[in-house]
């Protein structure tokens, strides 16, 4: 389904409960393997049953294993809207994803000019995808901040190096209070814990997107629940 990401995120918090969005990542160049065997579909319904906002794809498929069939097949599967996760650089490239049903694309200031960032936003508002824009610097958040993307992104992890620096969510109390206020603010990587999402939250970010930490976790969807049970509001 291609529900609004942004209504997904409000309903949860006038439910009391603090938004996930919740990752489908087959590898990451810090971690390696992280769905074990497990079926990315099985996996992405576990996760919906665990009250979560929103599921995040990783379509990057050289870094990062992922696929637009994957894609589209947690799409068909959950009754949530979907993020897809990748390196966008130009307007074609966004039909496909419009195309497999995903809600919302990710957008990332870092490998972008602000002026390529601004027609990528404008574009994608056209084809009626979301927009989840991503900053890690000052300067990228204030470019972003700037623009009319729907979701404001704060990634504590640097992508510039595949993201394996070892980070936490300081990074979302240094930028987040360069973000206009109105639009959801997404606090995304490291978060290990109900801990990170509180002190997410107290730096103002009103979701998270957690990938590793519930990958890893004994038990997915109690972890997830845990995580949106520090509530809202926080
Ligand atoms: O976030 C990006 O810029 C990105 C772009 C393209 C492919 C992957 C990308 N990042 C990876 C992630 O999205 C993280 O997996 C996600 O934020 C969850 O992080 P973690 O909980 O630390 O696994």
């Amino acid at each position: 389904m291609t529900r609004s990401l942004v209504a997904s995120i409000r309903d949860r918090q006038h439910a009391g409960l603090f938004p996930v969005i919740s990752e489908v990542k087959s590898r990451s160049p810090k971690e390696g393997d992280l769905l074990a065997g497990r079926d990315p579909v099985t996996y992405a319904r576990a996760m919906a049953s665990a009250g979560v906002a929103g599921i995040s794809v990783v379509t990057e498929p050289e870094h990062f294993g992922g696929s637009m069939d994957v894609l589209r097949a947690v799409v068909a599967a959950v009754d949530l809207p979907v993020l897809a996760k990748d390196f966008v650089t130009s307007p074609d490239e966004i039909d496909p994803f419009v195309q497999a049903g995903a809600a919302a694309l990710l957008l990332i200031a870092s490998h972008l000019e602000a002026d390529t960032l601004a027609a990528l936003v404008d574009h994608a508002r056209a084809r009626g995808i979301e927009t989840l824009v991503e900053a890690h610097t000052v300067e990228e958040a204030r470019i972003v901040g700037a623009l009319p993307g729907d979701l404001l992104g704060i990634n504590n992890r640097d992508i510039t190096v595949l993201e394996v620096d070892d980070s936490d969510v300081s990074r979302t109390a240094e930028l987040a209070g360069l973000y206009p206020a109105g639009r959801p603010v997404v606090s995304e990587s490291a978060i290990a814990g109900p801990a990170d999402v509180r002190r997410a939250a107290a730096a103002g970010a009103d979701a998270v997107l957690v990938g590793t930490a519930a990958l890893r976790a004994p038990d997915t969807v109690a972890f997830l629940r845990g995580l949106a049970g520090v509530g809202w509001p926080v």
